[in-house]
């Protein structure tokens, strides 16, 4: 990546001195974080120290106690409404687990956001819906099923369908291959390589799974000591001389990804 010489236009997401708490708990002090145009940037840290904190503070489902968030360049504080609801059309998100509605079809839940921002004909969602379901790999059947008949990997693809279904540039995912087995994690993995280079997608994935960051993220950041403790590549990260960084990146399982590559 060529984020040194990068272009202000190029960060899709800037995060500066990003304070937030609850109480007297201070989960992130003056944390920064900038992520680039088309890049797979996979966010690492220990459980609790903030990760779906900051997360959901960027999509605004958390208030922050000081910091500026700036998406697409844009201040989102000092947007007006319109501007809001262009930005937050441009935002894809797959929380973990899925997150589908229970009661409603793979192509009802692929519509939701569409329902919501849009106003299309049924037909015309209809037809999207069948285009998203292409694109995330899923057969033509899946449409009409519901949650509970389909599989942990089937859930994840529909949850990223219905996450593409506005045609988003930056999408967030939380833990996307949680819950997968090896084969189905590495599979959604190139899924999501596939996107970026298709769709010019840049993509936040939060994720413990040392695969994915070996085989698919362009850059890594590492969440520790309430900030950004280390940005960059996998080398970035073996030379980081961090005790937790250190056992993560150069434990038992990480040396068996490393000897595959
Ligand atoms: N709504 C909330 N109210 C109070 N404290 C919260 C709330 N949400 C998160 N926290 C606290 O913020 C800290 C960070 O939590 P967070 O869920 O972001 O960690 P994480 O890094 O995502 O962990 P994991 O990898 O286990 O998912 C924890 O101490 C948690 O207790």
């Amino acid at each position: 990546m060529e984020q040194v010489s990068a272009k202000a236009d190029d960060v899709m997401l800037s995060v500066k001195d990003l304070t937030v708490g609850f109480g007297s708990n201070i989960v992130l002090d003056k944390l920064n974080l900038d992520i680039y145009r088309g890049e797979i940037l996979g966010f690492v840290g220990a459980s609790g120290t903030g990760k779906s904190v900051l997360m959901r503070t960027v999509l605004r489902l958390l208030r922050r106690r000081s910091g500026t968030i700036r998406i697409f360049g844009l201040d989102f504080d000092k947007a007006s409404e319109a501007e809001r609801l262009a930005l937050d059309m441009k935002l894809g998100v797959l929380f973990q687990h899925g997150a589908l509605f229970s009661s409603l079809t793979v192509k009802e839940n692929i519509q939701v956001p569409m329902r919501e921002y849009l106003d299309l004909p049924q037909a015309m969602m209809d037809e999207l819906a069948r285009l998203k379901i292409e694109l995330v790999g899923l057969a033509p059947e899946a449409a009409n099923k519901y949650p509970s008949e389909l599989s942990g990997g089937m859930i994840k693809r529909a949850a990223l369908a219905r996450a593409l279904a506005l045609d988003p540039a930056l999408v967030f995912l939380d833990e996307p291959t949680s819950g997968l087995d090896p084969i189905g994690a590495a599979e959604f993995d190139e899924l999501i390589a596939k996107l970026r280079d298709t769709l010019g997608l840049t993509v936040y994935m939060v994720t413990h799974d040392l695969d994915s960051l070996f085989s698919v993220c362009d850059r890594i950041a590492v969440l520790g000591q309430k900030k950004v403790m280390v940005e960059g590549t996998i080398e970035d990260m073996l030379a980081f001389d961090d005790p937790w960084v250190q056992s993560y990146f150069r434990g038992k399982r990480a040396r068996s990804i490393v000897r595959k590559t």
